[in-house]
């Protein structure tokens, strides 16, 4: 790929919890660069530290060695957004606010950024209609079923123009249709926002679909053991699910990570 200005850059990364002889060594040492614009799936097995990368790259943990940047973009009205912050996360489990009206969940971030009200407004109300969710702008996210709680994540991850989507098993929770719509529905938003995204799955069908590169990682401490390009040119559909190519990745990726999973 050789981008000479990566989005993000990893070198020698590695995170240790605790201390000796309880240390437990979660990740690395791990090398990763992801380009702007780029599309990343990580998968690999449980525990082997795919969440602690992404909560370093989000500047929630700091790494035990090595380096983790991120490239910031000069932002035309940077001085007025003091706070911008160049990540955003989506969890799992959504995080977002019962006790915040859907409309003020997704201004959540725009508020941090000072963005003036009405601004602010306009610009959840637009990320709202994009997700589907127009109606529901006044209603509390415990109205909401789960998928409409996760598009509110997305919503809100989105609105503040993230340099750097970071997504942990976002849609983990969700049965398997919804799941499936909801890939679909990423896949055609991150197109046209060309946002650069780190995502995190267990699935790799939601890797290949999703990403312009699968990344597997060993057992922990996880690295990096193989990498694959999924040959589909992008803009690309869900329907690349019924292809041979994507079962053959899709074989290829589960030989690898069963290696990886299997009890010593
Ligand atoms: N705060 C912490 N203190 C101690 N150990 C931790 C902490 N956070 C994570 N770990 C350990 O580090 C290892 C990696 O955890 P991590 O959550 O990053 O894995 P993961 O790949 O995201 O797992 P999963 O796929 O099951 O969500 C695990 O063994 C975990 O128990």
């Amino acid at each position: 790929m050789g981008d000479p200005h990566p989005k993000l850059h990893a070198t020698d990364l590695t995170r240790t919890f605790g201390r000796p002889p309880r240390a437990v060594d979660a990740l690395g040492p791990l090398d990763l660069t992801v380009a702007p614009g780029e599309f990343v799936c990580l998968v690999g097995p449980s525990g082997c530290g795919k969440s602690t990368l992404l909560r370093i790259a989000a500047g929630l943990l700091r790494p035990s060695t090595g380096l983790l940047e991120i490239r910031s973009e000069p932002r035309p009205d940077a001085r007025r957004r003091r706070t911008a912050r160049p990540a955003a996360m989506i969890f799992q489990d959504y995080g977002i606010y019962d006790w915040k009206s859907v409309r003020a969940n997704v201004r959540f971030g725009l508020d941090i950024q000072r963005v003036p009200r009405r601004e602010a407004n306009a610009r959840a109300d637009t990320w709202l209609a994009r997700m589907g969710l127009a109606d529901f702008a006044d209603a509390y996210p415990a109205t909401l079923s789960g998928g409409m709680r996760q598009r509110v994540a997305i919503a809100r991850a989105l609105a503040v123009e993230p340099e750097l989507l970071l997504m942990d098993e976002p849609f983990a929770a969700l049965d398997a249709q919804l799941r499936t719509i909801l890939q679909d529905e990423l896949l055609e938003l991150t197109q046209s926002t060309r946002t650069t995204t780190l995502f995190i799955t267990h699935s790799l069908e939601e890797a290949i679909v999703l990403g312009d590169r699968v990344l597997v990682m060993s057992a922990r401490p996880g690295r990096i053991i193989a990498e694959r390009v999924p040959p589909f040119p992008r803009p690309r559909t869900g329907d690349i699910r019924t292809t041979p190519e994507f079962t053959s990745l899709r074989s290829e990726l589960w030989d690898l990570l069963r290696k990886e999973a299997a009890p010593a």
